[in-house]
C-alpha cells in the first residue's frame, strides 16, 4: 500500500480514531487501535507490544504493517528506539531514524509511548513508525498520548481477567481436590454444586448432583432425624459451632456413613456452603468400643458370681452319654435347648458347649428371663434408642448385641411372656432384630443356647408356650439328668467339692466317713448339684476333724425326699421340698435374703432369683 504524505490533523485523527474503535475491546480493541491510528495519521505502520517475562524483550498484541495485521512477534530491545520508550520516555524520531538506529534500515521516522498502569508500572508500548518523515506536532503528541492511556487500561484490563481466569482455575481445582467434602447447595437441600470428596463420601456420580437433596440422604431413623433437626437449628442460629454429627445412607449402596458437618449461609444469600468429613471410622470404633465396654461390664458382673465352669465332674453313663452329645453339637450352630432339674448343670453344659465351638473366643452372654421384669425383657435383649420409653435415658446395648460373634444363653426360657415369644421367634428365624425405639435393622450373627427346669412340651401343651418357638429351640435338645440318677458320681462331686470348699474356709479336710457317703447316695436330691453343693460347703464349716461327718439333720428336706425308692418325684412334689429346703435356709438366716450371711448366698442363688422363687412358691415371712 503507497504511503501518504503525513497529513497530521489533531481533530480528524481524534474523531477516526474514536469512532474505529468505540465497540471494541481486549484485544479487538488493541488491534483496531493500531489499525485506525496508522489510518488517520497515514503512517504505514504501528504496533502495541508488551514486556515478556524477560524485561530485555517485547511481544507485539497487534501489529499494523502496510495495511495488514502481521502474526505476534518478539524482538530484543536493545538498539531499537523502544528502549528508550519502555524506559518510560515519549520518543519521536520525526526523519532520519535509520541513522541513529543502523538495524533499522529504510525507517525514516519513529513515534513511541510507554504504556503505563495506574500505578505508573511500564506494562508495554505503543508505536507509529514509516518510511515517511513524521514533523514534529505538540498537539498530535497530545492526542497520541491520550490513546496510550486508553491502549494502557486495556491492557491492564486484559490482565487483570486473565489473573482472575487463573484464581478461579485455582478455586475450582481447590474447590474441586480439596480433602474436605464441600457442597454448595440451596435453601431447600437441593445440590447446586458438590466437590471430589463429597461425590466419594456420599456415593453419588457427578451427574446425579444438580437436585439431589442432601436431607434424603438422612436415614428416616428418630435419631438421625433429631440430629438433622439440631444441625438445621445452629445454621439458624448461626452458631459456629465444633459440627453437628450427622448419620447418612450413601446414594449408591445405601451403607451407613457418619460426617462431621458445617454449613453456612453465603453472603449473597442465595446459596449454603456446606462441608463435612467422613467420621464412619471414628462413630464404628466408638460403637465397638461402647460394646466392647457392655461387654466388659457383664463380664466382671459375671467374674464377681464366679463360679468354676470348667470342671465338670462325673463318670456316670447318664453324664458321659450328656457330654458326647455336648461335643457333637459344639460344632454346629444349631440352637439347643437343655432341659432338667434345677441344679443339674444346666448353665454349665451351656458353657461347655460355647467353649468347645468355634465360637469360643467370642462372649458367651447369659440372660436369666426369670429375674427380669416383663416390661424391661424387650430392651434388655434388643437394646433401646435413646427416649425410647420413659426412663431410657441414654442407647442401651442389649445382650443380643453383646453377644455378636458369639453365643447367647436364655436360662428360664420357660418363664418369658407370651408377647416376647413372638418378638424373640422373629428374631431367632430372621437373625436381625431392632432396638426398641430404633427403625433401623441390626444384622446378628449369635447362636442361642435355651435352658429350662419346666417341662416345656407340657407348657405348649398347656399354651403357656408357642410351640413354633419350642420347635425353633429345641433343634438339638439335652437332658441334664438329676443327681438321683446318677449316684455314683457322687462320691467324685464330694471329693471335687471338699477340695474347693476346704482350703477356701480353711480347714485340713482329708475324707468323708462311710456312713456320710452312704447317706449322700441314699438322699433324693431335689436340689441336685447345687444342694450338694450347699450341704458338703455347710458341713465344712462345721466340721472338727480331717474325716468329714455329715449327719441326717445336715441333709434338709422332708422324709420322703430321703426315700431311695420313693416314686419319680413329680412337680408338686418337688415344688414341696424346695419350698421347704428355702423356708429352712431362710430361717437360719433370720428372713436374711442378700450379703455374705443371706439366704441367697447360701442356696447360692442370685437374690433376685430367689426372691422369684419365693414369690412363685408362696414363701413370705408370717406377719409381712
Ligand atoms: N457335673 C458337675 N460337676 C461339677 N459341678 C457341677 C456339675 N453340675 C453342676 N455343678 C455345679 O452345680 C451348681 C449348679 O449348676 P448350674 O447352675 O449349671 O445348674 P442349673 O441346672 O443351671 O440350675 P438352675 O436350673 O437353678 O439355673 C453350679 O455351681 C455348678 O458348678
Amino acid at each position: 500500500m503507497a504511503t501518504q504524505p503525513v497529513d497530521l490533523n489533531e481533530l480528524s485523527i481524534l474523531q477516526a480514531v474514536v469512532e474505529g474503535t468505540v465497540l471494541a475491546t481486549g484485544d479487538d480493541f488493541l488491534r483496531s487501535l493500531v489499525r485506525n491510528l496508522c489510518l488517520a495519521t497515514g503512517v504505514a505502520n504501528g504496533f502495541i507490544a508488551e514486556f515478556t517475562e524477560a524485561k530485555t524483550r517485547v511481544r507485539s498484541l497487534a501489529f499494523w504493517a502496510d495495511g495488514e495485521f502481521l502474526p505476534q512477534q518478539e524482538w530484543e530491545l536493545s538498539g531499537t528506539p523502544c528502549e528508550d520508550v519502555l524506559r518510560g520516555n515519549l520518543c519521536h524520531y520525526p526523519s532520519e531514524l535509520s541513522k541513529k538506529f543502523p538495524h533499522e534500515e529504510g525507517v525514516e521516522s519513529y513515534l513511541g509511548v510507554p504504556l503505563q498502569d495506574s500505578e505508573g508500572q511500564i506494562l508495554g508500548h505503543l508505536a507509529l513508525f514509516g518510511q515517511q518523515p513524521m514533523p514534529e506536532q505538540p498537539r498530535l503528541l497530545y492526542t497520541f498520548k491520550i490513546f496510550a492511556a486508553r491502549a494502557a487500561a486495556e491492557l491492564n484490563r486484559l490482565r487483570m481477567e486473565t489473573q482472575l481466569r487463573l484464581s478461579e482455575k485455582r478455586y475450582r481445582e481447590l474447590f474441586d481436590e480439596a480433602p474436605i467434602a464441600y457442597v454448595h447447595e440451596d435453601r431447600d437441600s437441593r445440590f447446586l454444586q458438590a466437590n471430589q470428596a463429597a461425590l466419594r463420601i456420599l456415593g453419588i456420580s457427578p451427574e446425579q448432583v444438580p437436585g439431589i437433596r442432601g436431607i434424603s440422604l438422612v436415614p428416616d431413623t428418630p435419631d438421625a432425624q433429631a440430629r438433622l433437626r439440631a444441625a438445621f437449628a445452629c445454621v439458624e442460629k448461626g452458631t459456629d459451632s465444633a459440627g453437628v454429627v450427622l448419620e447418612l445412607r450413601r446414594k449408591d449402596n445405601g451403607r451407613p456413613v457418619w460426617i462431621q458437618w458445617w454449613s453456612k449461609t453465603d453472603p449473597s444469600g442465595q446459596f449454603m456452603r456446606t462441608l463435612f468429613i467422613d467420621i464412619t471410622e471414628r462413630v464404628l470404633m466408638e460403637q465397638a468400643q461402647a460394646r466392647l465396654q457392655a461387654q466388659n461390664l457383664y463380664l466382671q458382673e459375671e467374674i464377681k458370681s464366679a463360679h468354676n465352669f470348667d470342671e465338670i465332674v462325673g463318670r456316670s453313663p447318664a453324664l458321659r452319654s450328656l457330654l458326647n452329645q455336648v461335643q457333637r453339637v459344639a460344632q454346629t450352630d444349631a440352637s439347643v435347648l437343655i432341659q432338667g432339674e434345677s441344679g443339674t448343670g444346666k448353665e454349665l453344659i451351656a458353657r461347655a458347649i460355647h467353649s468347645a465351638s468355634k465360637r469360643k473366643n467370642q462372649p458367651l452372654i447369659k440372660v436369666n428371663c426369670a429375674a427380669l421384669p416383663s416390661n424391661l425383657i424387650e430392651s434388655e435383649l434388643f437394646g433401646h434408642e435413646k427416649g425410647a420409653f420413659t426412663g431410657a435415658v441414654n442407647k442401651r446395648i442389649g445382650r443380643f448385641e453383646l453377644a455378636e460373634g458369639g453365643t447367647l444363653f436364655l436360662d428360664e426360657i420357660g418363664e418369658i411372656p407370651l408377647d416376647m415369644q413372638v418378638k424373640l421367634l422373629r428374631v431367632i428365624q430372621e437373625r436381625e432384630f431392632e432396638r426398641v425405639g430404633g427403625q433401623t435393622s441390626i444384622k446378628m450373627n449369635v447362636r442361642v443356647i435355651t435352658a429350662t427346669n419346666r417341662n416345656l412340651l407340657h407348657e405348649v401343651e398347656a399354651k403357656n408356650f408357642r410351640e413354633d418357638l419350642f420347635y425353633r429351640l429345641n433343634v438339638f435338645p439335652l437332658t441334664t439328668p438329676p443327681l438321683r440318677e446318677r449316684l455314683e458320681d457322687i462320691p467324685l462331686l464330694v471329693d471335687f467339692l471338699l477340695g474347693k470348699f476346704a482350703p477356701k474356709i480353711g480347714k485340713k479336710i482329708t475324707s468323708v466317713s462311710l456312713g456320710s457317703m452312704r447317706r449322700l447316695q441314699q438322699y433324693r436330691w431335689p436340689g441336685n448339684i447345687r444342694e450338694l453343693e450347699n450341704v458338703i460347703e455347710r458341713a465344712v464349716i462345721l466340721a472338727d476333724g480331717a474325716v468329714l461327718e455329715i449327719g441326717a439333720d445336715q441333709l434338709p428336706g422332708s422324709s420322703d425326699a430321703r426315700h431311695p425308692d420313693s416314686p419319680q418325684t413329680n412337680d408338686a412334689s418337688l415344688d414341696t421340698i424346695t419350698r421347704e429346703h428355702i423356708l429352712s435356709v431362710l430361717e437360719q438366716t433370720r428372713w436374711v435374703i442378700e450379703g455374705s450371711k443371706g439366704a441367697a448366698r447360701r442356696l447360692n442363688l442370685k437374690p433376685s432369683t430367689l426372691r422369684y422363687r419365693m414369690q412363685k412358691l408362696g414363701i413370705a415371712k408370717t406377719g409381712q
